[in-house]
């Protein structure tokens, strides 16, 4: 299908946005007027522009309270229209957007949807004479049309050629309207088809829809089902991202094309797969911290109970393994770089499929010798630049082992940590959303609900990305502003934490220091008898419960820009200690 996007999703001027809608390969634009006011380009250039780049300038948008008006007012109306329609036919748009009265109408609601016919049909005849039809939009805070049934209602009371109806997903969903009826009306009365997503907000619906509005797959809305109806009403026009939000007007406008055009590849994929399937990874495989000096890491991982497994034989790279938990140590072209997470390596059944979709949805391929077997990883780059390699399902280490040097055998102490159980990637704000979209639609990972946890500094935003099994978990919090501590950080699975952290503590580990108001909070909240807690507090180890399910952890003091975790989840617990969180944002903050 033709893909569209209306240049109010993007940052910067007309031309600017024309340039990277093109490059990001979309067919057409919809030109929102206020960018072609503030363009210092004539319609004709514009529309010569427009050719030279290949795209069509599929809709003209938003006329605005038109109908429904008494007859000074209509008459004003149709002459405000008239400019508009010799507008288009400079810039040779044939599709105007006629958003739904919230300002000027005056006809009483029994009248309303007689009169506005009437009108309408008027504004056909007039749009007919200049070669434009006109798709009317029920706006979600119209003033008596808010819901597209409405909307529907009217163009076939007007019964014009040139009236025909534009859905828009927000307006439709945002109010909780059954999607279902738009099979209802036969597809070639349905002018134009906008989509957009978004959270689940409970707020004014204007301002959600105009600060809040999500690309496809980033929010809480069922857009796939939403677009079946239509595609099912026999719709064959372009489907059109109309997203307001403030973070993707202040984006870099090529990487958002780029991020908008992904969204609607996964849509048009998530209603009728076309490309590699998707399959949720196995497990992670590895993970890479990189600095120019890695030491403090190697010594945290060795009093974690970690073994050191060799070094590189060509390069400046180390490994040391817990389990079937693997960190790299990377120390190549890290010139002045402190420790950070740099690269995960996610088990995947073929490598290759995973790759072909991630091209398929536009992720930027990565391309750098890896380390295990000889064997050519290949990688992608997330939004925040985390490498994201593809690896193979192994059951041991002996592949990767093979290319280090100089390292001991695994020896696991009893309890020791067993493998990676989640690795926390921090978002910068401009990002967040795109990582959303980014691990659901290459990596084939679910968005569970967001939260906020609190910190020191506000509210952090929250979204946790996994595979149903919980095998990979990737909790993506909002940076706080980048000078601050960042809250990247690997966590370890193990079956007996208080063992590993009293190994730690004989080791010299250097815990993140969790307050005494901290043990008298969870001696008040859970009832825990005072031997319980006594060893927690000994061991700087946090507590959470969750029905029968208890959550035991502790984290190392941050290490450059990451940190480490342990973690014991007893009985199924299946969250990340969300209630410790402002504990140890506090005290990060304080270190
Ligand atoms: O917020 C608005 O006014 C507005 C304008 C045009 C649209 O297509 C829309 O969905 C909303
Ligand atoms: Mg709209």
């Amino acid at each position: 299908m033709r893909r569209s996007v209306a240049t109010v999703c993007l940052s910067g001027g007309l031309v600017e946005k024309m340039h990277a809608c093109a490059e990001a390969g979309f067919d057409g634009i919809e030109v929102f007027e206020p960018d072609l006011v503030a363009c210092d380009h004539s319609p004709e250039e514009i529309r010569a522009l427009a050719d030279r780049l290949g795209l069509s300038l599929d809709l003209y948008q938003p006329f605005r309270d038109f109908e429904g008006v008494d007859e000074a007012t209509l008459a004003d109306n149709l002459r405000r229209a008239e400019a508009k329609l010799a507008l288009m036919q400079r810039l040779g748009i044939d599709t105007l957007l006629l958003c739904s009265n919230v300002a000027s109408a005056t006809v009483p609601a029994e009248d309303y949807e007689e009169v506005a016919a009437g009108q309408l049909r008027q504004l056909g005849d007039l749009a007919s004479s200049y070669g434009v039809r006109v798709a009317y939009e029920a706006l979600a805070w119209g003033a008596y049309v808010d819901d597209y049934r409405t909307a529907w209602r009217i163009v076939q009371r007007a019964d014009h050629p040139a009236i025909g109806i534009c859905l828009d997903s927000f307006h439709i969903l945002s109010r909780g309207h059954d999607p279902a009826g738009i099979e209802d009306i036969p597809g070639e009365r349905i002018f134009f088809l906008q989509l957009a997503d978004a959270p689940a907000l409970s707020m004014d619906v204007l301002s959600w829809s105009r600060h809040h509005r999500l690309f496809p797959g980033e929010g809480s809305f069922d857009l796939a089902g939403f677009l079946g109806h239509v595609l099912a009403a026999g719709y064959d026009g372009p489907l059109s991202l109309e997203v307001f939000n403030d973070t993707f007007r202040r984006t870099d406008v090529r990487r958002t094309a780029t991020h908008a055009l992904r969204s609607l590849v996964w849509l048009e994929d998530t209603v009728s797969p076309r490309l590699t399937p998707g399959v949720p990874p196995r497990g992670i495989d590895f993970v890479e911290v990189k600095a120019e000096d890695t030491t403090d890491v190697e010594v945290a991982l060795g009093q974690l109970g970690f073994t050191f497994r060799g070094r590189h034989r060509t390069k400046a790279v180390r490994l040391w393994t817990s389990g079937s938990a693997r960190v790299v140590l990377n120390e190549q072209q890290a010139r002045e770089e402190v420790p950070h997470l740099a690269a995960i390596g996610v088990q995947v059944d073929v490598p290759e499929a995973a790759l072909a979709r991630a091209a398929e949805l536009l992720a930027p391929a990565v391309h750098r010798r890896t380390y295990a077997a000889e064997v050519p990883l290949g990688a992608v780059a997330a939004p925040d630049g985390t490498e994201v390699f593809a690896c193979p399902v192994v059951e041991d280490d002996a592949a990767w082992v093979a290319e280090f040097e100089g390292g001991g055998p695994d020896e696991r102490t009893a309890g020791a940590v067993t493998r990676v159980d989640h690795v926390n990637l921090a978002q910068p704000w401009s990002d967040f959303d795109e990582a959303v979209l980014f691990y659901s639609a290459v990596l084939g990972l679910r968005a569970d609900s967001g939260t906020q946890v609190a910190g020191p500094h506000g509210l952090v935003r929250s979204q946790v990305m996994r595979t149903p099994d919980g095998c990979v978990r990737l909790p993506l919090n909002l940076a706080p502003d980048p000078s601050a501590m960042t809250a990247q950080h690997v966590a370890f699975a193990c079956d007996d934490v208080v063992a590993v952290a009293r190994r730690a503590l004989a080791a010299g580990m250097r815990f993140l220091p969790v307050p005494a108001n901290y043990y008298d909070d969870l001696a008040a909240r859970y009832g825990l008898d005072e031997s319980r807690l006594e060893e927690l507090r000994s061991l700087n180890l946090l507590y959470e419960r969750d029905g029968e399910a208890e959550f035991v952890h502790f984290y190392t003091r941050t290490l450059g820009e990451v940190f480490l975790e342990v973690v014991q989840r007893i009985g199924g617990y299946d969250g990340y200690g969300a209630g410790n969180a402002p504990v140890r944002l506090a005290a990060q903050g304080r270190a």
